[in-house]
């Protein structure tokens, strides 16, 4: 979020309240004329109960005496969090799991005091009882980071000298200076004590998405990364992968997000594609080849952890083929939404299907879709969620992006054998997966569902994730042309604000219509941009215009980049449904629209009306550098060869800074 007096990288307003929770609600409020907390569930001894029920004794938990041995007692189960979630003490259920023990104290010592102090039944501890023993033993959540300054930031940079329009330019520059809000580092005592805390230690300073969020994630930060690339900040993307290889080789796999109960789940795969994108922009060859192996221990998890043979019959012969999907081995409560899970789960009678629901529900997080029609076997209610029945077109595509990255960077390494095994497994998988996902009659790719044997042909963004990834032959561009005229036909980019994550209407899900997200709206853009098509190309173009409108004009009014967004509405607002209130910030928010502002900066013109927000900051332009430099995104237009950025030569540069930094200091 931008700050108050936009002065310099260094530079905060103490006395603003910009990044609390209580200006992000305040300023929710205001937009949306919504109560700043939702309380969907009341309390009462009766749901106290259910919450105290046996959810743990033979289950697999999200974090386990394994990988959290200090801490898995307090943030992955026990009476502790139980009691902490009947008595609904925060109106986040993430609020409690994200606090960090007190100096001195263990897991084992909290949860010795607890049950000496309580040893009766969950629902007869009061909200009282439970908020004394959580102050006494832990402190505020999110004091184990502190802001921190990005070491490569600069207030004016070639790329945002390089956007023709006035308005965008002055978007892009409100965007720039976010990042300066949404960096953090860990205090010291995370790595010297790490038992302390949920969150996962992590050697470098990294960006957050903002709001509840107060840990990385894992998909967002591919678009972080673009969002990064795009301002030119270069080390702190290297920082971001350097932080993920560090937790691949510590976990095998990168968690959900950067605490301990995401342990058991990841997010979809975006680690070589971050990788590839840092190479584009820089060439350093030499990461690329420290990661190679890195990489390389990532796969093995999907492969080995998230794979599923499918049967193909075929009139003469049957065939197995080996898919990915998204699927957790934990089947308690999500510690961040136990309150909510337990309540979902109610209708449930048995132990083992409640067992089901929450391991379908975790897969379903894993996905980075939680939740959506799109897991639900009636398309309306979260308690037909069937997750693990699905085979999911969108990972299967990222995996086949993996496999792709992954030849391509033993062939810049000058391994010959590596370069050939790479590249005939993602030759026989994209075969296998024509064979699974695509359906003819329906001309494109869509989900298919184990329990039916069938596929699920509705409209959802993740059925364009093969053009993103490029999991087909780029020549054949009619498939391409089929797959938009499908998704066209479904009306979904009718809407005013940009591309919704699905038309089906009646669920309340965050991942539903009317919201529009901006990995979503991205990842078709950049499907459709990458294909060899010219009408798709501009189709692309029109796409972006949209969904950066939507952006621009919600942020006019509010000062605020937003997780994602109605996309029914012609200005810009913001959106509801799901279990929490929407955030501000907002990581990949920012970084798909600076990417996008950066590849049509010579073309993109805005003509509404003025947006006042937006007018003030942008610094004057006739001390720019002009370049007719087109796109400056890192892959270029009509092909699939990866060209790297222009630049402007070094003596503008300075200028551009010079003048930029005189404005700032003047006003
Ligand atoms: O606390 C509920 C859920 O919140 C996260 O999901 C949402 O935010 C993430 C961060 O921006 C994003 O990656 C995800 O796609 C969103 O749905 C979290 O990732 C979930 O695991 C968590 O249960």
């Amino acid at each position: 979020r931008p700050q108050k007096d936009p002065r310099g990288p260094n530079i905060i307003d103490e006395t603003a309240d910009f990044g609390t929770p209580e200006h992000d609600n305040r300023v929710h409020t205001e937009l949306t004329q919504l109560p700043a907390i939702r309380s969907v569930f009341q309390t009462g001894p009766e749901i106290a109960r259910l919450i105290g029920s046996d959810y743990f004794n033979g289950s697999v938990l999200p974090c386990d005496n394994e990988t959290a041995p200090g801490q898995w007692m307090v943030y992955c189960s026990g009476r502790l969090l139980q009691a902490v979630m009947a008595v609904k003490l925060y109106p986040d259920s993430k609020t409690f799991v994200d606090q960090p023990m007190k100096v001195n104290q263990t897991g084992e010592s909290i949860m010795e005091h607890f049950e000496k102090r309580f040893p009766k039944p969950i629902e007869q501890i009061s909200k009282k009882e439970v908020a004394e023993f959580v102050d006494e033993f832990f402190d505020k959540e999110g004091n184990e980071l502190d802001v921190c300054e990005l070491p490569d930031w600069k207030p004016i940079t070639e790329k945002l000298a390089q956007i023709k329009d006035d308005t965008y330019l002055a978007f892009a520059q409100r965007l720039h200076f976010i990042w300066i809000q949404l960096c953090r580092q860990m205090k010291p005592e995370v790595k010297e004590d790490p038992f302390r805390f949920s969150l996962i230690y992590v050697p470098y300073q990294f960006i957050l998405p903002g709001g509840r969020f107060r840990e990385f994630y894992y998909w967002d930060a591919y678009w972080i990364v673009k969002g990064l690339i795009a301002s030119e900040l270069y080390s702190t993307a290297r920082m971001m992968i350097l932080n993920f290889a560090h937790i691949i080789e510590t976990y095998g796999f990168i968690p959900n997000g950067g605490r301990v109960y995401y342990l058991r789940r990841s997010q979809p795969p975006f680690f070589a594609p971050m990788v590839y994108e840092y190479y584009l922009a820089t060439q350093d060859t030499q990461l690329v080849m420290d990661m190679i192996p890195v990489i390389e221990k990532e796969y093995i998890f999907w492969s080995q952890r998230r794979s599923v043979n499918i049967t193909l019959e075929t009139q003469e012969f049957n065939e197995t083929v080996r898919m990915f999907q998204y699927h957790t081995e934990a089947d308690t409560p999500r510690p961040e939404s136990f309150r909510e899970d337990v309540l979902s789960a109610e209708p449930f009678t048995t132990k083992s299907k409640k067992r089901a629901f929450f391991k379908d529900i975790g897969s379903a997080a894993e996905s980075g879709w939680d939740f959506s029609s799109r897991w639900f076997k009636d398309h309306k209610n979260l308690t037909t969620i069937e997750t693990t029945n699905i085979v999911p077109v969108d990972l299967n595509a990222f995996l086949c992006y993996n496999m792709n990255i992954m030849q391509f960077f033993y062939q810049l390494a000058g391994n010959p054998l590596k370069h050939m095994e790479w590249s005939s497994r993602l030759s026989n998988f994209r075969q296998d997966f024509t064979k699974v996902f695509y359906v003819p009659v329906r001309k494109g790719w869509y989900d298919y569902n184990l329990r039916t044997g069938s596929h699920n042909t509705d409209f959802f963004p993740s059925n364009a994730a093969p053009l993103f990834a490029q999991c087909y032959d780029p020549l054949n561009s009619q498939l391409a042309v089929d797959v938009y005229n499908q998704m066209e036909n479904s009306g979904a980019f009718s809407m005013s604000g940009g591309i919704p994550t699905s038309m089906h209407k009646e669920t309340n899900q965050q991942w539903d219509y009317p919201n529009g997200w901006s990995p979503l709206n991205h990842m078709i853009i950049e499907g459709l941009r990458k294909s060899l098509n010219p009408t798709l190309q501009q189709k692309a173009f029109v796409l972006a215009q949209k969904w950066l409108e939507t952006n621009m004009q919600t942020f006019n009014v509010s000062n605020a980049m937003w997780e994602k967004y109605n996309v029914q509405e012609p200005q810009g607002k913001l959106a509801t449904g799901g279990e929490y209130e929407v955030q501000a910030g907002f990581g990949w928010t920012n970084g798909a629209a600076l990417d996008l502002i950066m590849t049509y900066s010579d073309r993109l013109e805005y003509k509404g009306p003025l947006l006042e927000g937006l007018v003030g900051t942008p610094p004057p332009r006739k001390s720019f550098s002009s370049s007719s430099s087109s796109s400056s995104s890192s892959t270029s237009e009509s092909s699939s060869t990866i060209t790297p950025s222009s630049t402007t030569g070094s003596s503008s540069k300075l200028l551009a800074i010079i003048t930029v930094t005189i404005f700032y200091f003047l006003f």
